[in-house]
């Protein structure tokens, strides 16, 4: 049998590819590791330890709060706290950024921004979730690290990665040389390397999307939509459509088997309903590593701005030539528009 390498072991051995490598990144993700496999425990038993259902209360992005998206903040806002290696922690689930102030981590140099429980509409369905994480090192050097030092552009991100509590559980990540899997293996406790070097297929025939908002989606989608459902042979359409409504559980099996994931603009979500900081930058990042392509629609997703901590963007994520496909779409429809304007 192949010998098994655990994610400690991996990290430590990938340490030297970092800059800075004195540790304290690969003890970091040690750090979401152990807190990510607290949130497993609850989240594999959630019937039965009460976990399942609401919280009774709404975060900043008036979404009903479940009770394990607070529970599995609070697991990481502890983990990284008592680690020492995080200042600040930037959570969907808190409105302001987190600042952890004992004595070790007011020094500390990274900061990390994290969606605690993606796809919590699929909890009490038992249906795929997960966790998505973002890790930048603090620009400013004195003091202590402010709200500046989160708002920095997904180029900057020193490593990203997400947890998917699926059929198994795993832990993908990338340090910006390429993005490896590991599996946890209940019977010893430890994520397991079983992705090495993941690489998404450059295209697919898998479409994702929630069509039930497709009267409210640009007419550049619409038209992409209709493309993809056309009879051809010769590219393989029409494509499948397959939604979960957990962007990681998408995202995982579009990485795995080709395809591409679009959350437009709609009339409900003008700016588009997943957010840049937490969601969008990090599994951006991911996928751009394993050879795909993000962007929201135009611009590549890791060089736009970022304004505000919650703020939204339109994603258009996955298989490369199927994101261009899409993007031409958009654009076709952008001139269309011109044109009708002008006219
Ligand atoms: O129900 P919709 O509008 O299709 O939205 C589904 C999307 O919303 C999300 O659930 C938002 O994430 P959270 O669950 O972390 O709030 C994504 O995981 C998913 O892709
Ligand atoms: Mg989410
Ligand atoms: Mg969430």
């Amino acid at each position: 049998m192949a010998q098994i390498k655990t994610l400690g072991q991996f990290i430590i051995e990938n340490q030297a590819d970092h800059p800075y490598a004195k540790g304290e990144l690969s003890r970091l993700l040690r750090d979401i590791g152990i807190a990510a496999k607290i949130v497993n425990r609850e989240v594999n038993k959630a019937g039965l330890v009460d976990m399942l259902g609401q919280a009774g209360s709404t975060n900043i992005q008036g979404e009903n709060q479940q009770k394990l998206d607070i529970y599995a903040n609070e697991q990481f806002i502890a983990a990284l706290k008592s680690g020492g290696e995080c200042c600040i922690v930037a959570s969907e689930e808190n409105e302001e950024i987190v600042m952890l102030d004992t004595d070790v981590s007011l020094h500390a140099k990274y900061i990390v921004a994290i969606d605690p429980l993606d796809g919590s509409s699929n909890i009490d369905v038992n249906v795929s979730v997960g966790t998505i994480f973002s890790i930048y090192r603090r620009q400013s050097t004195s003091g202590r690290a402010t709200l500046d030092d989160v708002l920095q552009k997904g180029v900057n991100q020193v490593a990203a990665g997400y947890v998917i509590y699926g059929t198994s559980t795993m832990l993908v990540y990338t340090t910006g040389k390429g993005v490896n899997g590991f599996t946890l293996d209940p019977s010893i406790g430890e994520f397991c390397l079983s992705h090495p070097n993941m690489q998404i297929p450059k295209t697919g025939i898998i479409y994702s999307i929630n069509e039930g908002y497709y009267v409210h989606f640009p007419q550049g989608v619409k038209s992409y939509i209709k493309y993809c459902q056309v009879e051809d042979d010769s590219t393989h359409r029409p494509y499948s459509s397959r939604y979960v409504g957990s962007m990681i559980a998408d995202l995982h099996r579009n990485m795995i088997k080709g395809g591409i994931f679009i959350y437009p603009v709609t009339a409900a979500a003008p700016d588009g309903k997943l957010r840049l900081v937490y969601e969008c930058n990090p599994m951006s990042f991911i996928i751009e590593q394993a050879g795909g392509r993000a962007t929201n629609g135009k611009k590549r997703i890791l060089e736009l701005d970022v304004r505000s901590l919650h703020q939204r963007t339109p994603i258009f994520i996955g298989s490369e030539q199927m994101v261009l496909k899409a993007e031409e779409f958009m654009a076709d429809a952008d001139e269309q528009e011109q044109v009708s304007i002008a006219s």
